[in-house]
């Protein structure tokens, strides 16, 4: 199989700081890839040097051949990305959006209608071109997001934590999209925070402290756990690098509010 995004030992530091410490990343051409770690794990500092638009400090990173140190044009002609904050401009309307990233990409003329057409068919916005983007609901907002990130038709989509703060009904929506596109050929990298959306990715990879410290298909790393969910071979590595019990956090947590309720409503009782 052909990966087309290769990173080899790269390292990002900021400062005193290390974001990403070593990663290596090989993702297949075509694949859904996942990547999971706690926040501040360094997702979003890899996801900007795959992208181009930060530069690592060493390392070496390809994607489809090209390298991320050299030619960041080239590479950002072949990635859609979408964040979680969507990157849209809210007082212009569906339509007025697209039109402006498909000006981004020189995309003109009646190429350029054709692919809105297509873009608002396929995001589910007919009827809709002409609302203004901040009167729509996160959950259309997403879409349209994802529309604009494909106006230039690239072969990677890179989606950083998209379904961030959108309802479930929305989220499943948008995932069929994603397996849509995927079957078009699409290679997806996707950040993500839900074990629901890692389990449907073909391969996953856990970053912690900005180093990949386990990877493969979600069946692989359920099963060398012997656990039942991902989310289970999540904690399990995390208390074994960290050798914390997630549980007993967990516990201090709810230790903690119920201190903090108990002070709340004592204070309020004397208040009465
Ligand atoms: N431009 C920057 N300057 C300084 N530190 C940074 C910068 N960007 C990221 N960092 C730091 O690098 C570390 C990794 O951040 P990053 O955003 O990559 O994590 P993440 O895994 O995406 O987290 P989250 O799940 O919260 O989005 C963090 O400690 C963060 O504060």
């Amino acid at each position: 199989m052909t990966n087309i995004i290769e990173i080899k030992n790269l390292n990002k530091t900021f400062g005193k700081l290390t974001a990403v410490n070593g990663l290596n990343l090989s993702i297949p051409k075509g694949s859904i890839y996942g990547i999971l770690g706690p926040n501040g794990a360094g997702k979003s500092t890899t996801i900007r040097m795959i992208c181009g638009v930060l530069t690592p400090t060493s390392g070496e990173g390809t994607i489809d051949g090209i390298s991320i140190y050299d030619e960041s044009e080239k590479i950002k002609s072949k990635i859609g990305y979408m964040s979680q904050k969507f990157s849209l401009y809210q007082d212009l309307t569906v339509l007025e959006n697209i039109r402006f990233f498909a000006s981004l990409y020189g995309i003109k003329g009646k190429k350029r209608d054709e692919r809105i057409k297509q873009l608002i068919s396929m995001a589910g916005l007919n009827g809709r071109e002409h609302q203004i983007t901040k009167n729509l609901s996160g959950g259309w907002k997403q879409r349209l997001a994802l529309g604009c990130a494909l106006v230039h038709k690239p072969e990677i989509l890179i989606l950083d934590e998209p379904t961030a703060g959108v309802d479930p009904v929305a989220r499943r929506v948008f995932w069929e999209l994603i397996f849509m596109l995927s079957k078009q050929g699409i290679t997806v990298l996707v950040t993500t925070h839900y074990m629901d959306e890692a389990e449907s990715c073909d391969y996953v990879s856990f970053i912690f402290n900005g180093s990949v410290i386990a990877k493969g298909t979600p069946k692989e790393l359920i099963e060398s756990k012997k656990v039942e969910t991902l989310e289970d071979v999540f904690i399990g590595y995390v208390e074994e690098i960290t050798g914390e019990k997630v549980k007993s956090s967990f516990e201090e947590i709810k230790f903690l509010s119920n201190n903090e309720n108990e002070s709340k409503s004592g204070s309020e009782n004397n208040e009465i």
